[in-house]
């Protein structure tokens, strides 16, 4: 019950990441406020965090929508005295889009899909952190954590999908900056490939056809919804966040820096290891058994992946 008296926010609780986050934070003894659209599919969290012994408060929030966002602070502000501890910047509505528009180039995509992907899986990251942030401030401490993905880094998917992704890595780090003498830490988290309800729907469709049998594996292979959860209580209870703030972390790196295996027991998969490194290379995969597991890629050699110069 390390984070028992803590007061922490979920965005987009009702099923994947945000969910098993919430219900990780909850264990930890965090009372967790969890947002979402729909009441029905928030109170079935809240059930579930309920059945394991803990405590969260559904609201529904749109994180579209600047109105249900400020009610949502102002009531947390009322309730909780206005404290918040934790802020975990995770609703997403573009994964039905993504997959619906799978190989298909950005001129032959309906343009509406950059606001479906970016307005809640950014914009609305950035009016929840201003939010959040007012009260955080105020009282001189809190965490951030932003959501985000490889294709931060380097192509993905789409391109709304790898310019919001890169958005919220940078979102992370320029709160940092502003926020560093708040005491008030600002992350972006990298979580691995998460075979969530609705991925694990679309692998079983049509229209995974369109989809890379590299990613199909990756996700077969995946981690739980509630690893990013794990990882996310360990960085709550960590004295020294602030050296962290304003960095991307993997949820690979965390579970290593922590010593956390996924809520199954398996050990987290190392995308920056050279044995994942080279798995991924068809005609050198043959060779992966045999490099050993603690050779990894250097971090500035991630960096020049991007491309940028
Ligand atoms: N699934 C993966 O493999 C994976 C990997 C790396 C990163 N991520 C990232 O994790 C985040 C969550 O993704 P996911 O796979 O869990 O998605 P998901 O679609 O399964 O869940 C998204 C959640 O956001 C909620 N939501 C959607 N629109 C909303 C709105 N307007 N207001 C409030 N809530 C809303 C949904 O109800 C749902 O609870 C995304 O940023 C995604 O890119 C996912």
């Amino acid at each position: 019950m390390a984070l028992c008296g803590w007061v922490c926010l979920v965005t987009g609780a009702s099923r994947g990441l945000g969910r098993g986050i919430a219900l990780q934070l909850s264990e930890a003894g965090a009372t967790v406020y969890i947002t979402g659209r729909l009441e029905k599919t928030l109170d079935q969290t809240a059930a579930e965090v309920k059945e394991r012994g803990g405590h969260c408060l559904p609201v529904v929030c749109d994180s579209s929508k600047e109105e249900d966002i400020k009610k949502l602070f102002e009531r947390i502000q009322q309730e909780q005295n206005g404290r918040l501890d934790l802020l975990v910047n995770n609703a997403y509505a573009g994964v039905q889009a993504i997959f619906d528009n799978m190989g298909k180039p950005f001129w032959e995509t309906d343009p509406a899909i950059w606001d479906l992907i970016n307005n809640t899986g950014l914009r609305g990251h950035y009016f929840c952190s201003v939010y959040a942030c007012r009260l955080m401030a105020a009282r001189g401490r809190g965490l951030l954590v932003t959501v985000s993905s490889m294709g931060g880094l380097k192509y993905l998917f789409n391109v709304p999908y790898g310019v919001g992704k890169a958005a919220c890595d940078r979102l992370a780090a320029d709160m940092a900056v502003e926020l560093r003498r708040s005491g008030v830490a600002s992350v972006s988290l990298w979580p691995g490939a998460v075979p969530t309800e609705l991925v694990s729907q679309m692998l079983t469709s049509d229209k995974s056809q369109a989809l890379d049998p590299k990613f199909k594996a990756l996700w077969a292979d995946g981690e739980s919804t509630e690893l990013s959860g794990k990882c996310i209580v360990e960085l709550s209870k960590d004295k020294n966040v602030m050296s962290l703030t304003g960095k991307v972390l993997m949820t690979c790196d965390l579970a290593a820096r922590y010593g956390i295996l996924d809520v199954d027991g398996r050990s987290v998969t190392d995308y920056t290891s050279l044995k994942f490194a080279v798995s991924q290379v068809p005609y050198l995969s043959w060779l992966a058994p045999m490099v050993p597991s603690f050779l990894r890629v250097p971090r500035f050699v991630l960096t020049l992946s991007g491309g940028h110069f």
